[in-house]
């Protein structure tokens, strides 16, 4: 039986074929060149942290493979809103659709409420993605070196670049870590949750952040519920922080976005 990871990334290469069916490679180009500009997610990020701040990316998932159906009462734009009156310095938003229930439109709708960078939170498998993401307006893309070699890697980043994108190379162990260095991109996101059993580990970040250069700023990403999480990857050299479930599943999420940031009410 193969991993969750391979089966997503699998149903993926089937979508991005039906896509390009209808709207070939020429055509999203086009598209992604005529959208606005981009707001520079990492640089956002940076500027969060050299001002003292934690810089949180939040994330606007409704359901997920290990959790099920996370948040019914699910309003994407009204859930920016929410996020940047917590003091979220960029947004994430899920875009698959089979595993997540994500949308494309709830990744516009976000974006449009709020002028924060966004990461568009999907399998990249295929460069015409990235143009497809930059037409939709994202400011960032994802790549998870377990899901790619390395050549497919290295052109998702110059893809990414070359449209004005930043991208989070996203990594779970030493030997991704090594590959996710050879990459072109100012962001290692390193995923305490491993995408092909779904466990969550808070040290997976504390083992592999040493080994993260300075030149690149860390993401710790999955798992963190409590302040007491983010000042553990603080301490160990994480610069930003990717969070979903934990806010997504509060009722009051400006509230608990400024609870989890140590943000006076
Ligand atoms: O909901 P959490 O545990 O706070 O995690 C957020 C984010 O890190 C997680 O959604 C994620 C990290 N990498 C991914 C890759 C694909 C899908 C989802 C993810």
């Amino acid at each position: 039986m193969s991993d969750v990871l391979t089966r997503i990334c699998d149903d993926t290469r089937a979508e991005v074929a039906r896509r390009k069916a209808v709207r070939p490679f020429a055509a999203v180009d086009a598209d992604a060149r005529a959208a606005g500009p981009t707001r520079g997610f990492a640089a956002a990020l940076a500027a969060t942290h050299a001002a003292g701040r934690h810089a949180l990316i939040a994330e606007i998932k409704k359901a997920s493979p290990s959790k099920g159906l996370i948040r019914a009462d699910f309003d994407p734009p009204e859930l920016a809103r929410a996020y940047l009156a917590g003091g979220a310095t960029c947004l994430s938003v899920l875009t698959d659709q089979p595993y997540f229930q994500g949308r494309d439109e709830y990744l516009l709708a976000a974006r449009a409420a709020v002028p924060l960078p966004v990461l568009r939170k999907d399998f990249m498998v295929d460069p015409w993605q990235i143009a497809e993401s930059r037409a939709l307006g994202a400011d960032c893309i994802l790549i998870i070196m377990a899901a790619v070699d390395d050549a497919l890697a290295a052109e998702l980043a110059a893809a990414a670049r070359d449209y004005g994108m930043d991208a989070l190379v996203e990594v779970h162990d030493a030997a991704e870590l090594d590959r996710g260095l050879r990459v072109d991109a100012p962001l290692i996101g390193v995923n305490n949750r491993n995408l092909k059993t779904l466990a969550v580990d808070l040290r997976t970040t504390v083992e592999l952040a040493p080994r993260v250069p300075s030149d690149r700023l860390l993401v710790a990403e999955s798992g963190l519920n409590s302040p007491a999480d983010l000042a553990r990857m603080t301490a160990v050299g994480a610069r930003a922080f990717l969070i979903g479930e934990s806010l997504m599943r509060q009722a009051d999420v400006t509230a608990a976005t400024r609870a989890i940031l140590g943000v006076p009410a």
